[in-house]
């Protein structure tokens, strides 16, 4: 369905849990977030009731995300039970590799489409730093099978961040002339763990375009991507460019997002929610909650406003 400005919604992105393997230093708290009580995350059953109402308004891609949506219990139930419907075009997940060489291929054979992974240095100690214990090697290991097995197009996720991994620009763009893989810089949002962190830490990705004057620039085949798309002369994957802060995406904007609570949000950058969860256990309409969430969605996030509130949601538990 179409929201009040004319937007057709057709992306819903599930945060599945706010658990993960990783505690990133700009995502989680050191020590992770508490375990909340078992009830007040959705199940998957749940899941599944909700994208099934969602489908017959217009919903038709799924992106399931975290926390780390690979540590969920029954998550290739899941994949596999979405798969069966019919109005679903697309299953995605973004994840931060870690356990997909040993997932990979059951995830693929229970329908999931493709990946997105998190990666944001090619450096093991400091991939380790910054994922507070992470194992580089098997997020490779991970990328390699995905590759294999055809889980594919591959993109990568690589929040740039000032003093941590600027210095690896060149490393990045120069993975993609011989893998066929998107590598994707995001630029930092001041989010959660992140909302306090000194401003020499938020580079733009303008530098990434001014070091490489010889990328092209390449139309996106999907207008409603908050990446805008290059490339090297020469390459086999592409370079992306997503500036969730300076972002412009949001006229073309299609997306809703159901936190791991159970909450439905129409912006990732409002603190707006409503909590579908508890209205679905009250057997109440739930239908008529997704639309008016959809009618109500923002026209535009307002991070650049004085006066902004910040939001008070980690990334985990919102998804990204
Ligand atoms: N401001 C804003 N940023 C977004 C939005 N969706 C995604 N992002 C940012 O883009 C990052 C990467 O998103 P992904 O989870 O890989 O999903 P995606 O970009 O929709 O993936 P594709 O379907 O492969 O294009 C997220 O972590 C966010 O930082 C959005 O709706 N608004
Ligand atoms: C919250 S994670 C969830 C999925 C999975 N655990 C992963 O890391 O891909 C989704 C994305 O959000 C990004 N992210 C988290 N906090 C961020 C922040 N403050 N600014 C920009 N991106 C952020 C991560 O780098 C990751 O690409
Ligand atoms: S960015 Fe992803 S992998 Fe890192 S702590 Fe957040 S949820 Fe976990
Ligand atoms: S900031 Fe909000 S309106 Fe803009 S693209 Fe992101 S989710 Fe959509």
């Amino acid at each position: 369905m179409n929201d009040k400005y004319g937007r057709k919604i057709n992306y819903l992105r599930i945060s599945l849990t706010d658990l993960c393997n990783l505690r990133c230093k700009y995502c989680m708290p050191e020590n992770g977030v508490g375990k909340i009580e078992h009830d007040s995350i959705m199940k998957i059953e749940e899941v599944i009731k909700i994208v099934k109402v969602m489908v017959k308004l217009g919903i038709d891609k799924i992106r399931l995300t975290g926390g780390e949506p690979l540590v969920k219990k029954g998550i290739i139930y899941l994949i596999e039970e979405l798969n069966k419907i019919k109005e679903i075009n697309e299953i995605t997940m973004t994840t931060n590799g870690i356990l997909l060489y040993e997932m990979a291929e059951n995830l693929k054979r229970a329908g999931l489409s493709r990946v997105n992974i998190s990666i944001d240095t090619f450096d093991k100690e400091k991939y380790f730093d910054v994922t507070r214990g992470g194992n580089l090697e098997k997020v490779l290991k991970g990328i390699e099978k995905c590759k294999e097995i055809g889980l594919t197009p591959i993109k990568l996720n690589t929040v740039l961040i000032g003093g941590f991994n600027d210095d690896e620009i060149d490393t990045f763009v120069n993975y993609t002339l011989e893998n066929e893989v998107d590598v994707r810089f995001i630029e930092l949002m001041p989010i959660g763990q992140a909302s306090d962190w000194h401003k020499e830490k938020f580079i733009s990705n303008q530098i990434v375009l001014d070091k490489f004057k010889e990328l092209i620039p390449v139309k996106s085949e999907d207008i409603s991507s908050p990446a805008k798309y290059y490339k090297l002369p020469v390459s086999k994957g592409k370079i992306g460019f997503i500036n969730p802060v300076s972002c412009n995406f949001c006229s073309n904007c299609n997306r809703i997002r159901l936190t791991s609570d159970g909450k439905i949000k129409p912006c990732l950058h409002t603190n707006e929610e409503i909590d579908i969860l508890t209205s679905l256990r009250r057997g109440e309409d739930i239908r008529s909650i997704i639309v008016n969430t959809i009618l109500n969605k923002p026209k535009e996030h307002e991070l650049n406003e004085n006066g902004f509130i910040p939001i008070i949601r980690n990334m985990n538990s919102i998804g990204g």
